[in-house]
C-alpha cells in the first residue's frame, strides 16, 4: 500500500487525478511458503484487475513479477530503487556475527536460507511469512532470535531504525530486483505510459534488467536460491575519461548451504540484458543447475 501510494502521489504531482485501489492477492491471503502457492502470488490478481480495467495502473514489487513477459501490459516505469540489501532484525539488536550458535532465525526465501546456512554460524533457520508487523513481532515476542527481510520494505514504512544490520552483499546477495518497483499500464494506453514514464529511473531499470535477465536465463523464479545485484558505477577508461558501467554480481546456492557458486561481470549499461545472460551461463558452467532443486528452479509449470 505504501509503495503504491508513492506512485499515486507522483501521478497527482504530475497534474493528474489518482487514487489507490487495494487488490488482495493470494500471497496476502495465505501464510504458505511462496513456492507452494505458485507463480505470481503477489502480482497475478493485480494484473488481472489491470487487464479487467478495474484499475489503470499496477504497482508491483518488481522481484515478485514472473520473469516471463506479459504482452497485455507496458512496463511504464521503474522508479528510483530503494537500498536492495536484506536486513537483520534481532533481539538486543545483535548483528549476525553476534548471534550464538543455535539462535533461531526466521525467513522463508530459499535464497536467504541457503546463504545464511552457508555462513556456517550454526543458526537454526525456521520458515516465516507475513507482513512486516507479523515478522518483526516474532522477535519482539521472543519466539525468534532474529528475522531477515528486505530493507526496502522497512524503508518504505519508515522502520529502518529497527534494523540491527543491513547485510553486506558479500554475505547475502539480495533477490533479483529487490527494492525496485514495477509500474505497469495496459499495452493499448501509450499516453498513460508516457505520463508514468516520468517516474522512470534509467539506472534502476538497467540494474533490474541485468538481474532479471540472469534469473530468466537460469530458468529460475523468485523462489530459487539465486541472488543477483547490479550497480551502475563510474569507471575510468584507458583515455582517462570517466564513464558509467554496469557491475553485476550473482550467486546460486545449495539450499543446505553446502555450496555457493559466485560470479561477477562488468559491461556497458546499455548491454544490461546481455551481461545478465552471460553471467547466468557462467554460473551454469560452474554447476549452478545441479545446485538448484528442480521444484524451486522452475518459473513455469505447476508449483511443487
Ligand atoms: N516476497 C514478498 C516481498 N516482495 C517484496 C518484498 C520487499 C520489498 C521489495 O523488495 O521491494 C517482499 C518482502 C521481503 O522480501 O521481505
Amino acid at each position: 500500500m505504501t509503495q503504491a501510494g508513492t506512485v499515486r502521489d507522483a501521478i497527482i504531482a504530475a497534474g493528474y487525478p489518482a487514487e489507490l485501489k487495494i487488490i488482495r492477492t493470494a500471497g496476502d491471503a495465505s501464510a504458505e511458503p511462496v513456492e507452494k502457492i505458485g507463480v505470481g502470488v503477489f502480482t497475478a490478481a493485480v494484473r488481472d484487475a489491470l487487464a479487467a480495467k478495474e484499475v489503470d495502473v499496477a504497482v508491483h514489487s518488481y522481484k515478485d513479477l514472473p520473469t516471463a513477459p506479459d504482452e497485455r501490459f507496458i512496463l511504464a516505469a521503474v522508479p528510483p530503487r530503494e537500498d536492495p540489501r536484506d536486513a537483520l532484525i534481532s533481539r538486543d539488536s545483535k548483528v549476525l556475527g553476534e548471534l550464538a550458535p543455535g539462535s533461531v532465525v526466521g525467513t522463508s526465501a530459499p535464497r536467504r536460507v541457503a546463504q545464511l546456512r552457508a555462513l556456517g554460524l550454526g543458526l537454526e533457520i525456521v520458515p516465516l511469512r507475513g507482513n512486516i508487523d507479523t515478522r518483526i513481532g516474532k522477535v519482539t515476542s521472543g519466539e525468534l532470535d532474529a528475522v531477515v527481510l528486505a530493507r526496502a520494505g522497512l524503508a518504505r514504512v519508515g522502520r529502518v531504525e529497527e534494523i540491527a544490520e543491513s547485510l553486506d552483499p558479500v554475505q547475502m546477495l539480495p533477490a533479483p530486483a529487490q527494492g525496485a518497483l514495477a509500474v505497469e499500464c495496459r499495452a493499448e494506453e501509450p499516453e498513460l505510459a508516457a505520463i508514468l514514464a516520468k517516474q522512470d529511473d534509467p539506472d534502476a531499470r538497467a540494474m533490474v534488467n541485468a538481474e532479471r535477465a540472469l534469473l530468466a536465463e537460469l530458468e529460475a523464479g523468485c523462489t530459487a536460491p539465486v541472488g543477483a545485484l547490479a550497480d551502475v558505477v563510474e569507471s575510468l577508461d584507458d583515455d582517462g575519461v570517466i564513464h558509467e558501467e554496469l557491475f553485476l554480481r550473482a550467486c546460486a546456492a545449495a539450499l543446505d548451504g553446502s555450496r555457493v557458486i559466485r560470479a561477477s561481470r562488468t559491461g556497458r549499461v546499455d548491454k544490461a540484458v546481455e551481461i545478465g545472460q552471460e553471467l547466468a551461463r557462467e554460473l551454469l558452467d560452474l554447476g549452478a543447475r545441479e545446485l538448484m532443486p528442480a521444484n524451486l528452479a522452475s518459473d513455469s509449470g505447476p508449483p511443487g
